[in-house]
């Protein structure tokens, strides 16, 4: 036979496969009709375990059952996606504990914490989200700040999130997860790292350098040339800077802003050390209260999934089936499940939007633990 008599026969097929397609899918939105009148859940692993199986069963070659298995977990998950949608539009969504309110940017009468202690880039960050002069203090750990603000005693907490040369912040990820609080804003910051030392110091006097981790690694190809210091790690930049006023020693150095230069009275040795000159960290601006705005475009939740092939693979099908952005993954270990994972997923839209309503509903039925941790507004310059 020549190429074109076999496409025609394969036209033919798809030409019955495309209408067998459609018939199922109506059938499924009957399914939908009675499951919404029934309360019965969309998602029934049992039922689509049983198909799978008995598909696999109907072909011969180990080939064939892959194939056929990929292509009835597609076609049930394009079922289930109609099915959200038509629930969607019964007006049966799920109840988020997102409560809509008119804007946070009534930034004045509210108290803030930050993480360290004055001179450090959480206040920088935070003074430039909430203005100069907002009500303010540092705590001392980003534990001290979730737990702040979980008992009330302060309205917002701005933790750093992620730098763009060194990565996520893992703590701050992982007390997202632990307490009950929501990002209800972000705000990104331009990291300038500078040496800082006494002021009768000069560069051939330092021996040891005091950073946050991120500040070293944030200036490693800096510090690769000055091999003979000894770098200890502190709770934050601005705190390095304390200690090196503090001790008053010329050996000392602190790797921070040019603002805790200033705050503790400081020489700057030397500008602009970290590599990378687009330097940046995100802030997130954390709240007890899960409130969003009609402006917010950035939705961020976390989720696990059953440890098995395909899970992952799913999950994220119920962003692109329903024309949802996602800009961000990470994922962070399960404590005490050894190479077990938490997803932690960015996208663009709004809770109010049908479509991320669809996306999560979907989301929550085939996800373990669906977390909403905010709704807010993306950083723009
Ligand atoms: O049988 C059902 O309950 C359906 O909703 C149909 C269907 C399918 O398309 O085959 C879709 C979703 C369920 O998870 C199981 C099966």
């Amino acid at each position: 036979m020549d190429l074109k008599e076999l496409r025609k026969e394969i036209d033919e097929i798809d030409t019955q496969l495309v209408t067998l397609y459609e018939k199922r899918m109506k059938i499924s939105e009957e399914v939908a009709k009675y499951k919404i009148n029934t309360g019965k859940p969309v998602f029934d692993k049992e039922r689509e375990n049983a198909k799978l199986d008995w598909v696999k069963s109907q072909v011969h070659s180990e080939f064939t059952k892959h194939g056929i298995e990929e292509l009835f977990l597609q076609i049930m998950s394009m079922s289930r996606k109609l099915q959200y949608q038509l629930l969607n539009k019964n007006g049966i969504q799920d109840k988020t504990s997102f409560r809509l309110i008119d804007t946070i940017e009534n930034k004045k009468d509210k108290k803030v914490i930050f993480q360290g202690v004055p001179g450090s880039y959480s206040q920088i960050a935070m003074l430039e989200y909430f203005g100069e002069d907002v009500d303010n203090y540092g705590v001392e750990t980003f534990k001290d700040a979730m737990e702040t603000i979980k008992n009330q005693a302060a309205d917002y907490a701005v933790l750093p999130i992620e730098n763009s040369s060194a990565g996520i912040v893992n703590m701050s990820y992982d007390l997202l997860v632990e307490y009950d609080n929501y990002i209800v804003g972000e705000h990104i910051l331009r990291i300038d790292q500078a040496l800082l030392a006494t002021k009768d110091a000069k560069i051939e006097d330092i021996k040891t350098v005091y950073s946050h981790p991120q500040g070293l690694m944030q200036c490693a190809k800096y510090l690769d040339q000055h091999r003979d210091w000894k770098q200890i790690s502190l709770q934050n930049t601005a705190a390095s800077a304390l200690k090196v006023r503090e001790d008053q020693d010329k050996t000392q150095a602190a790797i921070a802003s040019i603002k805790a230069a200033e705050t503790y009275d400081l020489q700057v040795l030397q500008e602009a050390i970290n590599f990378s000159d687009t330097n940046s960290t995100r802030f997130m601006v954390v709240s007890h209260e899960p409130i969003f705005t009609i402006k917010a475009d950035k939705v961020s939740v976390c989720f696990e999934v059953a440890h098995e092939s395909g899970t992952l693979y799913n999950a994220l099908a119920h962003f692109i089936y329903n024309g949802i952005n996602m800009t961000k993954i990470e994922s962070r270990p399960l404590e005490g499940r050894p190479w077990e994972y938490r997803f932690f997923v960015d996208f663009e839209g709004n809770l109010n939007d049908g479509s991320v309503q669809n996306a999560l509903m979907g989301l929550k039925a085939e996800t373990i633990d669906l977390r909403i941790l905010g709704n807010y507004k993306k950083y723009e310059e």
